[in-house]
C-alpha cells in the first residue's frame, strides 16, 4: 500500500550502518523542513542500505501533521519515499538523486538586537537555521526577514522568557518549523540600575524570573525536545563579566549573573549522561541598547554625562576599547560548533580583558 501523501514529496539519502541519515521533506509552496535521525533512533527500527522502515507513529516529521502521511511499520525505499510526493514546488529545483542536507537550529532569545541579532546573524553566517524570539515581536520579525532576504534561514517568535510555558511552546513551536533543534542560547536579560536601598521585592522579582528562572525554562524545554529527538544538543547562558566579579550598583544584575554560571556548571553535570553540553559566555561592555541605558542611570545617579557613566566601566579593559556585539558572536559561535564539544560547564570571559580568572 502506497502513503496517504498530498502535495509533498520526501529525500532519503541513506548511508552506513551508525551514520547519521540525513532527510528533507518539502512542502508546497517553498516551505522547506529538515531534520536528522540516527540509526539508533527508536523510531527507526530497520535501517540497511537502500531502506528504512518506520516503527513509530511520529518520527520527526515536521510539521506534525506530515508525519501521519507515513504508514507505521511500512519500509520506504530511498525511490518509493523520493516519488511518494505528487506534486513538487516548482520554485524548488531539485536535480534527480539530488539530497538536501538539514541546518542545525539555534533558537536565540533576545535576538530582536544587540548580542543576541549578533549572535543570530553569525550562527546563520556558519550554517545554522536560527529561531529569532524576543519580547519584541515587531523587532523579532524585522531580524528573521532581513536574515532571509540575504539568503539565510530564520523565523521569529515572540516570547516572554520568564513564562515558563510560553516559552516551552515557543521552543516547540520553533522546532516545528525550522525543522529540529541543537542549540538553545538563553542571551535575553534585564539590565536594570539598582543601588542597594532602592531596591524593592517587586525589581528583585522581575529581575530574577527574567535573567535566572529563564534559564532553567528555557534548558527544560530545550533538554526535553532533545532527548525527544534522540540526539543531543547544546545549552548557551548569557552571564557576564558583572557575574564574575560584583559590579557597583548592579546588586540584582549582578548577583543573577553570578546564578547563571552556577545553574550552567549543575546543568553540565545533570544532562552530560544525554549528550547534551551546557557553558556561558561572560560579555564585558558591549555597545548595545542595554549598557547605553546602564551607563546613563549610573550617570544619573551621579549628576554627570553618560560619557562619564560609560567610562566607569570602560577604564579597565586590557584592550583598550569597548567591546563590539560581534566580538561575544564570535565566542558564542565557537561554544555553538563542534569545536567545543569537549568543554561544558564554563563561562568562557569575552570581556577585553576585564577579568582574570
Ligand atoms: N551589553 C553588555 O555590555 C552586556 C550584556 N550582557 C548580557 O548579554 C545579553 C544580551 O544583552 P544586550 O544585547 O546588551 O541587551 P539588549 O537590552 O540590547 O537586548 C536584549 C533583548 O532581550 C529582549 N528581552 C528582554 N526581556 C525579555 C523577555 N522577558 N523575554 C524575551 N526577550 C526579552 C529585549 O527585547 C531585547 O531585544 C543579556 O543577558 C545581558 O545581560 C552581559 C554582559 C555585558
Ligand atoms: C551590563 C553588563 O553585563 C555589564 C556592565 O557588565
Amino acid at each position: 500500500m502506497q502513503p496517504m501523501v498530498r502535495s509533498w514529496s520526501l529525500q532519503l539519502q541513506l548511508r552506513p550502518a551508525n551514520e547519521i541519515i540525513t532527510w528533507s521533506s518539502y512542502v508546497p509552496p517553498s516551505y522547506c523542513c529538515a531534520s536528522t535521525l540516527k540509526r539508533t533512533n527508536q523510531y527507526i527500527t530497520t535501517f540497511d542500505a537502500h531502506k528504512l522502515t518506520i516503527f513509530g507513529e511520529n518520527f520527526y516529521c515536521k510539521p506534525r501533521e506530515f508525519a501521519s502521511h507515513f504508514t507505521y511499520g511500512k519500509t520506504y525505499t530511498n525511490g518509493v519515499a523520493r516519488h511518494c510526493g505528487v506534486r513538487l514546488p516548482i520554485d524548488v529545483k531539485q536535480p534527480e538523486g539530488a539530497c538536501i542536507m538539514n541546518k542545525e537550529v539555534a533558537f536565540i532569545t533576545g535576538s530582536a538586537q544587540g548580542i543576541g541579532e549578533a549572535i543570530a546573524r553569525r550562527l546563520v553566517k556558519d550554517g545554522f537555521a536560527v529561531a529569532i524570539a524576543d519580547l519584541n515581536f515587531e523587532l523579532a520579525t524585522k531580524v528573521a526577514d532581513s536574515i532571509n532576504d540575504d539568503g539565510g534561514k530564520a523565523a521569529a517568535f515572540k516570547v516572554d522568557v520568564s513564562d515558563r510555558g510560553g516559552f516551552q511552546q515557543a521552543i516547540e513551536d520553533a522546532s516545528d518549523s525550522l525543522g529540529d533543534l541543537n542549540v538553545l542560547i538563553n542571551n535575553a536579560g534585564i539590565a536594570p540600575t539598582t543601588p542597594i536601598d532602592t531596591i524593592t521585592a517587586e525589581m528583585f522579582d522581575k529581575v530574577y524570573h527574567v535573567n535566572v528562572a529563564s534559564c532553567i525554562w528555557g534548558m527544560q524545554a530545550a533538554t526535553a525536545l532533545f532527548k525527544g529527538k534522540g540526539h543531543g544538543g547544546k545549552i548557551i547562558n548569557a552571564a557576564s563579566q558583572a557575574g564574575v566579579v560584583g559590579n557597583a550598583n548592579l546588586m540584582l544584575y549582578s548577583s543573577t549573573k553570578f546564578a547563571i554560571r552556577g545553574l550552567t556548571q549543575v546543568a553540565a553535570k545533570d544532562l552530560a549522561k544525554d549528550g547534551i553540553t551546557a557553558n556561558a559566555y561572560a560579555p564585558g561592555i558591549v555597545k548595545t541598547p542595554m549598557m547605553m541605558d546602564i551607563a546613563h542611570q549610573v550617570a544619573v545617579n551621579a549628576g554627570k554625562d553618560d560619557e562619564w557613566g560609560m567610562s566607569t566601566f570602560s577604564k579597565d579593559i586590557t584592550l583598550g576599547r569597548l567591546s563590539e556585539a560581534s566580538d561575544v558572536a564570535n565566542a558564542v559561535a565557537f561554544l555553538a560548533g563542534h569545536n567545543s564539544d569537549y568543554i561544558t560547564g564554563q563561562t568562557l570571559i569575552v570581556d577585553g580583558g576585564m577579568q582574570f580568572q
